[in-house]
């Protein structure tokens, strides 16, 4: 019997097996295994309860979500990036398989911005003061992006999953007890965020279409393992 000498380089997801002998082109992708447990590191209340209803309204998941209240860094740069940054630092953190999310608000009049720096934006300037951000421009529509990160432990490259929904910034309107919801009128709908009921906005939010978009992958990497 031959012995392969086999380096493993680790990409996202797959580990992919080169053999070192010049001969030898075989290449074997194997998928990498879903863990048992995966945290689901956050600071914030209300993400991890949406998180929590869209989770327990899917299809039944092969392994346990579990939350891990962490407080970690405001990063600044190109939203997947950030997303990426608080994942390896998360995982370091916890020392094992974890997802995390960051969200932006994007306003098309202005590029892009505040996008992932919406955190400091609504706190500094309110409700109103997202409003008045774009009295200058015709163009209200902005639209609302989550990305989670995954990553199967901290020696991993985490992976990305984004989602979008498209809307317009509204005068506030509903209760105001998850940030910028109450400013933000979703395509579609006469209603803003906050105005919808839970279940409704979690069927075509952001955050839910980024989720799904990570439970799709982490099912079809489980039924791999099969
Ligand atoms: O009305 C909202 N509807 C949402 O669906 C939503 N998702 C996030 N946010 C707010 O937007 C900023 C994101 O910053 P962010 O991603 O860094 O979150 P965070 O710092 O609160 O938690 P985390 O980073 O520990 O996970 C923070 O002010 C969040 O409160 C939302 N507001
Ligand atoms: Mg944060």
């Amino acid at each position: 019997m031959q012995t392969h000498h086999c380096i493993h380089v680790g990409s996202p997801h797959t580990l992919l097996a080169f053999c070192s002998r010049r001969v030898c082109t075989r290449r074997l992708t194997v998928a990498m295994a879903t863990p048992d447990k995966i945290f689901f590191a956050t600071g914030n209340k209300k993400k991890l309860e949406e998180v929590t209803a869209i989770l327990a309204s899917g299809a039944a998941l092969p392994f346990q979500v579990e939350a891990a209240k962490l407080d970690l860094p405001e990063l600044q740069g190109e939203p997947e990036e950030i997303s990426k940054e608080k994942c390896r630092i998360a995982a370091r953190l916890v020392g094992g398989a974890v997802m995390v999310e960051d969200t932006s608000l994007c306003f098309n009049a202005l590029g892009g911005l505040p996008g992932p720096y919406i955190k400091w934006f609504l706190e500094k300037l309110g409700h109103d003061g997202l409003n008045r951000m774009l009295a200058g421009f015709e163009d209200k529509t902005a639209y609302a992006q989550c990305i989670f990160a995954y990553t199967p432990g901290p020696d991993q490259e985490p992976l990305v999953f984004v989602g979008r929904t498209p809307g317009r910034i509204v005068a506030a309107r509903g209760p105001a007890d998850f940030g910028w919801d109450p400013v933000f009128e979703p395509e579609g709908f006469s209603e803003t965020y906050a105005e919808m009921d839970k279940e409704a906005k979690n069927k075509i939010s952001h955050r839910y279409r980024s989720l799904d978009k990570l439970r799709s992958y982490l099912l079809e990497n489980s039924a791999k393992q099969q």
